[in-house]
């Protein structure tokens, strides 16, 4: 089928329109194709090892070799079309009494309940830079609501495998600065909004947390998990430094050298090790899971609402300014720490792994 000029421009023009991220290798792909089909086969100079996003793009160019211009333009139409048909016959469904109004998260309010739920399931829950605001802006819509409790967990095999580490990939070299900079005050506001949080906050860790999924379980007041739930914080694996507030709690929770096998050297513990540590307040069966949870949750939302928040807020007031504290030093050594060889090299490799 031959495809026109206008037909190129209406595909351009409806790739704007998608409201779902499909994904860095077809994002790779398309980028390929339009610039194959505006400019012809890649005869640019190859960027530098360090610059990792622009050589994956020159890479997915150069790879179309010789196709021609009509040839990529034909592609490239088809496949935006294949991604908006995909897109548009996705009915959501969603529970009674539930709101969507999230792009990265599934936020629904029923029983006294607010759950919210991390809806990234292709990239495991990873936080990207919209997913850390948007939690950020359903943490202050829970505050305010009629909930008893809130609720986190995640969508699909994973709770959350922490930070998008996207957030670091796409900066050029000469941004690496002010990109850090911007990450700290990001986090910093984001971890601020688990110490200030009112009510009872509960975690259910459906699957493998890793890196700020983790750490900011100390600051929930429950941490209900599935035995099939693992805890990992890679941070020295990753050139980085403990978040969440974890430098402080952790220790508290579970003793310095049990924190420091996980902080320090990336200890990954089973649900049942997490739960002997104190970070985790019980492990069901995987198969039960959902069943006995929700069972309790819905027990803890008939309780009086001002009672349990004042209870709370009780609890959390003794450390709530150390808590502050903490978050502002584990930021500073952060935005450091993102801008050291060491990080940006684990990223690089995270990226370059082989998928075998
Ligand atoms: C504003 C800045 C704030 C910063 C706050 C700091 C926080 C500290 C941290 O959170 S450090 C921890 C960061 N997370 C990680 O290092 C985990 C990285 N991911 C993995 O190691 C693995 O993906 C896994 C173990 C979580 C799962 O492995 P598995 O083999 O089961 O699945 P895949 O690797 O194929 O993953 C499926 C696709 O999802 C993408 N993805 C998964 N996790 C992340 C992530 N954290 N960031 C970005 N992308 C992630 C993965 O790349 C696959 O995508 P693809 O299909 O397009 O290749």
């Amino acid at each position: 089928m031959q495809f026109s000029q206008e037909d190129f421009e209406k595909a351009k023009d409806q790739l704007k329109l998608l409201k779902e991220d499909p994904g860095n290798e077809v994002k790779l792909n398309l980028y390929a194709l339009f610039k194959q089909a505006t400019e012809g086969p890649c005869n640019t100079t190859k960027p530098g090892m360090l610059d990792f996003v622009n050589k994956a793009k020159w890479d997915a160019w150069k790879s179309l070799g010789n196709l021609s211009q009509d040839g990529a333009r034909q592609k490239y139409i088809e496949l935006v079309s294949s991604l908006v048909s995909a897109e548009s016959s996705k009915v959501k469904e969603t529970p009674l009494g539930s709101k969507s109004v999230y792009e990265t998260l599934e936020v629904t309010a029923k029983d006294n309940i607010t759950q919210i739920m991390l809806n990234r399931p292709k990239v495991k829950n990873a936080i990207n830079v919209k997913m850390y605001n948007e939690i950020m802006e359903a943490l202050e819509e829970a505050a305010k609501d009629n909930s008893v409790v809130v609720v986190l967990t995640g969508n699909g095999d994973y709770y959350c495998s922490g930070n998008d580490l996207n957030n670091f990939a796409n900066v050029s070299p000469t941004a690496v600065q002010e990109g850090a900079e911007k990450g700290a005050v990001l986090l910093k506001d984001f971890v601020n909004h688990f110490i200030d949080f009112p009510k009872p906050l509960i975690a259910v860790v459906n699957g493998p947390a890793v890196g700020i999924a983790v750490t900011i379980l100390g600051l929930f007041d429950i941490v209900y998990a599935s035995d099939r739930a693992t805890f990992h914080t890679p941070f020295s694996n990753l050139g980085q430094t403990p978040e969440g507030c974890s430098s402080y709690t952790f220790p508290k929770i579970m003793g310095v050298s049990k924190a420091t096998e996980m902080l320090l050297f990336n200890k990954k513990l089973t649900a049942a090790e997490a739960c002997a540590q104190g970070l985790v307040t019980n492990v069901f069966p995987d198969n039960t899971f959902q069943k006995e949870v929700w069972a309790r949750l819905k027990t803890y939302a008939n309780l009086p609402r001002n009672s349990l928040a004042i209870s709370k807020q009780l609890i959390r007031s003794m450390e709530k300014e150390k808590l502050h504290e903490v978050n502002a030093q584990e930021c500073e050594r952060l935005k450091e720490r993102w801008q050291s060889d060491e990080c940006m090299n684990a990223v690089i490799n995270f990226f370059q792994r082989s998928k075998l």
